[in-house]
């Protein structure tokens, strides 16, 4: 499912003193299938767009087609149950949300809320925990008595129970130590590719934009200043500190490679990419005997 901006703005409280305009003119598409990165510094408009991608927040002025459905300033708010279905929103330090007494009942609790039987909506609860890698034995235990991690799976567990198209992620890993980070990111590559979905991650961290997405929309000041690829997009390590933005870790390492004079087809974005140019740029005798260099 497509999500196409024309010509956005978007204020928050108009006509009171705290008036502030938080979009301006967005024309953008988040094309379906994509693993679109959101990013921009601090205060730049990432959550205030991230918002329209369900219509929980409606234009000012312009238009969001969200698959078949137009949202205009004048969309009524009835009738939005289904476009929330579509469009699953997993927000900042989503397992605060988390109420049921149970994970299987909270899990179970969004397409219950849509009239699927109970039976139904248990038999997906057990899928989806397995889906965020979670055991069994979890179903009947109060979301509470986890951890962390785990409550945060449990609450990612209950959007993918709606069956979304697309699935919005809003700083998913914030919080997390690197291993349930690198645990967390892999489980949503795999259901892009499982699920089909559309995946929209607003991030902080480069690497996972390097790492996993295909299409990046950079944000400042309200305003859409860069679309393209990762590698587009860091290209200019200027021009992302212009606007307050870093490097991959990976792409940082080989720009100081490249100034004592190591030179790259293109510039690596993963560590797999600087492995593999590195070892294509050494020397034989740089590798023990035995070793094929082309392996
Ligand atoms: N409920 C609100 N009322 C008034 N202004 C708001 C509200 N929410 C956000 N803003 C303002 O809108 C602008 C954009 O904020 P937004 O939260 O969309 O940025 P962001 O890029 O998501 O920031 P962060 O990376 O810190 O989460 C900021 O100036 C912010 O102060």
């Amino acid at each position: 499912m497509a999500i196409t901006f024309k010509q956005v703005d978007f204020t928050y409280q108009p006509g009171t003193p705290f008036e502030n305009k938080a979009l301006s003119d967005i024309n953008v598409t988040i094309p379906e299938g994509s693993y679109t990165a959101l990013i921009g510094h601090t205060g730049s408009g990432k959550s205030t767009l991230l918002q329209h991608l369900n219509a929980l927040l409606k234009p000012t002025s312009g238009t969001v087609t969200i698959g078949e459905r137009v949202i205009t300033p004048e969309t009524s708010n009835k009738d939005l149950k289904r476009l929330r279905q579509h469009v699953g929103i997993v927000f900042q330090f989503p397992e605060s949300q988390l109420f049921e007494e149970t994970v299987e009942k909270d899990i179970a609790f969004g397409p219950q809320n849509f009239g699927v039987s109970e039976a139904a909506t248990l038999k997906t609860a057990a899928e989806m925990l397995a889906l965020v890698g979670l055991p069994q034995e979890l179903l009947k235990r109060s979301p509470f008595d986890l951890s962390g991690g785990q409550m945060r799976r449990v609450a990612i567990a209950g959007v993918l129970a709606m069956q979304p198209d697309v699935l919005v992620l809003d700083e998913p890993t914030a919080g997390l130590d690197p291993q349930g980070r690198l645990e967390m990111m892999e489980i949503f590559a795999r259901l892009r590719h499982e699920r089909h979905l559309t995946v929209v991650l607003v991030t902080h961290q480069m690497d996972d934009v390097a790492n996993y997405a295909d299409n990046v929309i950079v944000m400042d000041r309200g305003r859409v200043v860069k679309t393209g690829a990762p590698r587009e997009i860091f290209a200019d390590p200027q021009w992302l500190l212009d606007h307050q933005l870093g490097l991959p870790k990976t792409t940082a390492f080989a720009r100081q490679l490249v100034q004592r004079g190591w030179q790259f087809e293109r510039m690596p974005l993963t560590e797999d990419e600087l492995a593999q140019d590195l070892v294509a740029g050494l020397p034989q005798s740089a590798f023990g005997e035995g070793h094929d260099h082309d392996e």
